[in-house]
């Protein structure tokens, strides 16, 4: 505080107690001066010292001169401004700023300063004005897109009651789109809409509608700058705008992993004062056919059943995941097949550190700086590390990618508690065939604090790239049971697969990406 200098130094007063008020560009503090060695209240920011407060610049959303007798917009409650010409606390302002409330979870609290000068009231109002407009990084235009029938179909009204107020409050303009159909969001972003015009894009809905946006926003950056989606062996171009997400789905796996809270509000006061956070993103294929983005979570066989079940049950809404999952679980399917993985080399710890990625982790940053290093080493380093391929064959329950911890409230440490949001690399999750008790412990442990890893058939690696293959197209090709003259075995397998209740081989899952049910089941993810 010393070390900045003052913008301005006032006495003003506050609920009727008069405070010293400075401000410097990082700072705005207000010192009680009558009882400043008294404890009179709570400290609001950073307890100073007792009667005092203080709100870092960068977290203050804005400042407004108040007229009397207004109604305080952020508490709708109204407040008694002295009417008196020889009352010192004439004119006054209002400065509405992050509190920090529950653990992740933020707030927009207000402060209103009186003084008997307006031309000093004004001045306040100004400087700070001109303090806020130096932050650059703060978004003044966004784009807005609402599915109103993720989670509990109440994206339109979180959004209109909850974040809208402080958005305008922020001196926010925005374009606010209502969802009319699943992809709306995806293919408006990428053919449509002017992305010149905004600072970012914002996600009111749960994660498949984050997944929808971000690819809308990636395939439109690849297109823009020539890179084929389709290929393995391009580089992608990292989106330029920024997308913000207003927890409103089922789960909100994203947003939790990412701010720390599904709390609407929370996210609306990350997005205003324009903070930020890479994000790692696996890209899909099968053969040389590129099939979708990923963010959070790949899921082969407990993940992709659960959510193939849910998919036929979503008239239900959020409770499906849970009948789903114990339907999935009673049914204790197992599948067989291929892994194949880069294992992540280098400084980028393990998924068994315990160390959990936040914005501005050192693990990602370095991550990042070592990717410039090594930009134009890419074909060397790409043909060394052909040798390095690890490969398992083995009967799964589960293989589950995860990029990011995927926390979220029921999950609150998720599959993958050390996993990083940006540092290149997947946590690859093996869940060999067990018994249904040996599983249902496994499960059991994403809600409490033990290790998840810490079972005899639970694989984790750090990996850039895998692949899976399912048994059946490796070994029980049309070609094979021809060479090997097997012909009725071909007329069994096909019953087989089409009725996975049939015990006498293992059948095929689905991979949950995202949240989204993918095609195929051969698949290879970098
Ligand atoms: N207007 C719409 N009508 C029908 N479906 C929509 C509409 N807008 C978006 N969708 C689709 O709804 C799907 C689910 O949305 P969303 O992710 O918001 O909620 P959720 O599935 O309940 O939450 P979560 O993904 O967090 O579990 C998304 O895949 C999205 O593509």
């Amino acid at each position: 505080m010393e070390k900045q200098s003052r913008l301005l130094c006032s006495e003003l007063c506050v609920q009727r107690r008069l405070y010293e008020v400075t401000l410097n560009c990082a700072i705005l503090a207000w010192k009680d001066i009558q009882i400043a060695k008294k404890h009179t209240g709570r400290a609001i920011y950073g307890a100073v010292k007792a009667g005092s407060s203080c709100v870092p610049v960068c977290e203050i959303i804005a400042v407004q001169e108040k007229d009397d007798d207004t109604p305080c917009k952020n508490t709708g409650k109204w407040q008694k401004v002295p009417q008196s010409p020889a009352d010192p606390c004439q004119h006054a302002f209002t400065v509405f700023y992050v509190e920090r409330t529950r653990q992740h979870c933020w707030w927009c609290s207000n402060v209103t300063f009186h003084c008997s000068d307006h031309s000093l009231c004004l001045l306040w109002v100004q400087t700070i004005r001109e303090q806020l407009a130096l932050l650059t990084n703060r978004p003044k235009s966004l784009l807005v897109y609402i599915n109103p029938y993720g989670g509990k179909q109440r994206g339109k009204q979180i959004y209109d009651h909850k974040v809208a107020p402080i958005f305008s409050r922020a001196s926010i303009s925005t374009d606010v789109i209502v969802t009319e159909r699943a992809n709306h969001a995806r293919d408006h972003l990428k053919t449509e809409a002017d992305l010149k015009k905004y600072d970012g894009v914002v996600c009111v809905g749960g994660d498949g509608m984050f997944s929808e946006i971000m690819h809308g926003l990636v395939s439109r950056t690849q297109q823009e700058a020539g890179v084929d989606e389709n290929s393995m062996e391009e580089t992608l171009m990292p989106c330029g705008l920024r997308i913000g997400i207003i927890p409103a789905g089922s789960t909100d796996c994203i947003c939790y992993a990412t701010v720390g809270s599904n709390d609407p509000v929370t996210s609306a006061l990350h997005i205003i004062v324009g903070d930020s956070q890479a994000m790692d993103i696996c890209s899909v294929h099968n053969e040389d056919r590129f099939l979708r983005y990923s963010v959070s979570l790949l899921g082969y066989g407990f993940y992709g059943d659960v959510l193939t079940d849910s998919e036929r049950k979503r008239w239900m809404g959020p409770a499906r995941y849970d009948i789903s999952g114990v339907k999935t679980f009673l049914s204790h399917r197992y599948y067989e097949g291929t892994v194949s993985f880069l294992p992540a080399e280098g400084n980028l710890g393990s998924p068994r550190d315990k160390m959990q990625c936040r914005t501005g982790c050192s693990v990602c940053r370095q991550s990042s700086s070592d990717k410039l290093v090594s930009k134009n080493e890419d074909s060397v380093s790409d043909a060394e590390c052909q040798d390095t391929w690890t490969v398992i064959r083995g009967k799964f329950l589960a293989i589950n990618a995860a990029s990011m911890s995927c926390a979220c409230p029921r999950s609150p440490k998720g599959l993958s508690p050390s996993a990083h949001l940006a540092d290149g690399t997947t946590d690859l999750i093996l869940v060999r065939k067990c018994s249904r008790l040996d599983f249902l412990r496994h499960l059991l442990r994403h809600t409490n604090k033990d290790d998840q890893f810490d079972h005899s058939f639970v694989e984790v690696y750090r990996v850039k790239q895998f692949r899976f293959s399912p048994r059946y197209q490796e070994c029980d090709s049309e070609v094979d049971l021809r060479e090997s003259g097997v012909t009725g075995k071909r007329f069994l397998s096909q019953i087989c697969r089409e009725h996975r209740a049939c015990g006498c081989m293992p059948s095929q899952s689905n991979w949950n990406c995202d949240g989204e049910i993918l095609p195929h089941t051969a698949i290879q993810v970098r």
